[in-house]
């Protein structure tokens, strides 16, 4: 709460700064300097969710500036609209236009997606300057009504102080919202979008919500601008904006004050340069340059480092509470539970070309076991874990999850639904801490809708505080409670391991589904994951483990699967398995060498 109120008078001096300006010069180029840095900020604003938080680079939102500037010359000049609802439409018209261009591109990424973008900029430039009879090319449209007060229309004066009211209604509503499982959430789609549907986030969701909420605040500044210069044409939307919208928030940085520095820095640069063109062109490649390689998390990035490592008192850190009741698995009682069978595969099968990693195989996971997969290097397991989880698609085959059918469900709606994993190569965010790995974990459970996060208060709030106090209760129930505020990243790789299980509990899953949790783990540690495995059961959770430490398999295992060449060749109680003759021969390739295996299978590791 301290940290708030800091913020927040902060946030006034900032305002009453720059609400002063109109009152001490009339000079209408300074005035014009302020209200496109308000501008330039509100287009940044929703761009920096896009860019920084989400990881999409786009190259056209010029064109989603242009949806608004000419839906308000349209509607103002044109058609007479009001120019208040003009103004609001312009917002919405170009959020529609947010989803038409995040639909080609959730199927590419990287450079193809740079390149849609830049196609559906490059489309919309020709629109308006070809398309004489509606949009009036180079000549433009004249007579664009701006917004007005009281019968009076905004003067310069007037024009700043919106922005400057709009600017602050943006910065607090980004600010809750990219605090709160919104933000959590883009930043897991950037870093890891496996894990995030494992844990069910809907990267298709949140990477369409970060497209439109781009597109608003785009299409809001392209408004801005037609409204106050009471025109708009063609000249305005070229690809440069969209490099210097890029630049704002890739200089600016990943943080929500990225953008206001970068509309700060870049727009004063920009006045500056004005005069100068082929310099400013110049000097806009090569910051994109520095900023690209010299400071890849931007201004903000580079100021926190500065801060973290001269004056860490300044850095805020999470206040967290002292102490918590123990966790308490929350879980709704479903069908399934009651069944004998939690989750009952059949006849699955997947190709990848002439290699056949699952090849009618049929598994069935009774509730409340602890089930192990085992088998020979390219068995087939992890196949078969992903097509459990969703992340592969069987050719044939069906799987019913407590009744319910989940071949051809989404990962995200498979982990809603109950089932939660850890990977063989660790996929945690690793950029984010240690608590918010697990509050991702708690996302489908944090009932705070879009509009509520934006405001920040109330349900939302309450919401965000159970989440963080349940992420505690269950980083305190694997030892990691002290790691809390760490960066994941940089914890050692058991600690990892150990919180990729704590973000797979925190999605609440009836089971469990950890894909080599030993891998990398040393005894000790590994005896610690025995005990940990053996609690989790004792939660009620069912477990699924693929592992390869034959110790580990017989003394957490109630029932041991076994592939071999993408088939089942085994199933039954440990001691069945280890001596059944075709396991033995499907390890070692002759039934001769028993006493190796009974080796490897008690004590040994199998490589
Ligand atoms: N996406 C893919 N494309 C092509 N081949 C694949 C793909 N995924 C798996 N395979 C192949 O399927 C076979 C089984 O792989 P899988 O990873 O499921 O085995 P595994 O039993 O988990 O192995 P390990 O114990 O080494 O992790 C391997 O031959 C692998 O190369």
């Amino acid at each position: 709460m301290k940290g708030e109120l800091k913020h927040y008078l902060w946030l006034l001096v900032v305002v009453a700064l720059v609400a002063a300006v109109p009152l001490v010069t009339s000079n209408d180029f300074y005035l014009r300097i302020v209200f496109l840095i308000g501008v330039n900020y509100i287009a940044a604003a929703g761009l920096n969710v896009l860019v920084n938080y989400t990881g999409q680079k786009s190259l056209g939102h010029a064109g989603l500036f242009a949806v608004g500037a000419y839906a308000v010359a349209l509607l103002t000049a044109r058609w007479g609209w009001n120019p208040w609802l003009a103004f609001a439409m312009a917002g919405v018209l170009a959020g529609l236009f947010g989803v038409v261009i995040a639909l080609p591109a959730l199927r590419v990424k990287g450079p193809a997606l740079a390149m849609v973008t830049i196609g559906f900029g490059i489309v919309v430039e020709k629109i308006v300057s070809e398309w004489q009879d509606l949009f009036a090319g180079q000549q433009g449209i004249y007579g664009v009504i701006p917004l007005n007060f009281g019968g009076q229309m905004f003067g310069t004066r007037q024009w700043v102080w919106f922005v400057l009211i709009l600017c602050v209604l943006l910065h607090v509503m980004f600010r809750y919202l990219l605090a709160g499982r919104f933000g959590r959430a883009f930043l897991a789609v950037n870093t890891a979008e496996v894990a995030a549907e494992s844990v069910g986030v809907s990267v298709y969701k949140f990477k369409v919500l970060a497209f439109v909420i781009s597109a608003f605040t785009c299409g809001i500044a392209g408004a801005l601008i037609a409204q106050q210069n009471q025109y708009i044409n063609s000249d305005f939307i070229t690809f440069n904006l969209s490099i210097f919208f890029l630049l704002i928030v890739l200089f600016g940085g990943n943080s929500v004050y990225g953008p206001l520095l970068g509309a700060v820095v870049l727009t004063l640069l920009d006045s500056l340069l004005s005069r100068w063109p082929d310099v400013q062109h110049f000097t806009y490649g090569a910051l994109l340059l520095f900023a690209l390689y010299a400071m890849p998390n931007g201004l903000a990035g580079f100021v926190r480092t500065l801060a973290r490592k001269f004056a860490p008192g300044l850095v805020p850190k999470e206040a967290l509470p002292d102490a918590l009741p123990a966790w308490q698995l929350k879980r709704a009682a479903t069908s399934g539970e009651a069944s004998p069978v939690l989750l009952d595969g059949k006849g699955l099968y997947k190709a990848y070309g002439g290699v056949v990693p699952t090849n009618n195989v049929d598994i069935s996971i009774k509730p409340g076991h602890v089930h192990s997969l085992i088998g020979p290097n390219g068995a087939g397991k992890t196949t078969l874990l992903n097509i459990l989880s969703g992340i592969v698609t069987p050719e044939r085959g069906t799987i019913l999850l407590a009744g319910q059918n989940i071949v051809g469900v989404s990962p995200n709606r498979i982990a809603r639904l109950g089932l939660g994993r850890t990977f063989q190569n660790l996929r945690l965010f690793s950029d984010m801490t240690v608590l918010d790995n697990v509050k991702v974990g708690l996302h489908s459970h944090i009932p705070a809708g879009f509009f509520a996060s934006l405001i920040g208060v109330g349900k939302a709030r309450k919401a965000e505080l159970a989440a963080r106090d349940e992420a505690l209760q269950i980083l305190e129930r694997l030892h990691l409670r002290d790691k809390a505020l760490d960066i994941a990243g940089s914890l050692p790789y058991g600690l990892q391991r150990r919180l990729e299980l704590a973000r797979a509990l925190a999605t609440h899953p009836r089971l469990l589904l950890l894909d080599e949790p030993a891998a990398g783990l040393n005894p000790q540690e590994t005896q610690e994951l025995i005990q940990v495995i053996a609690r989790i059961r004792d939660l009620g959770i069912t477990v699924l483990l693929i592992e390869h430490h034959m110790d580990l398999v017989m003394a957490v295992s109630d029932h041991v699967i076994v592939l071999d060449y993408g088939q089942k060749i085994a199933e039954g109680t440990p001691s069945e398995v280890q001596n059944n003759p075709r396991v033995i021969a499907a390890y070692l390739g002759t039934e001769d060498e028993q006493d190796a295996l009974d080796d490897d299978m008690t004590g040994g590791q199998h490589a």
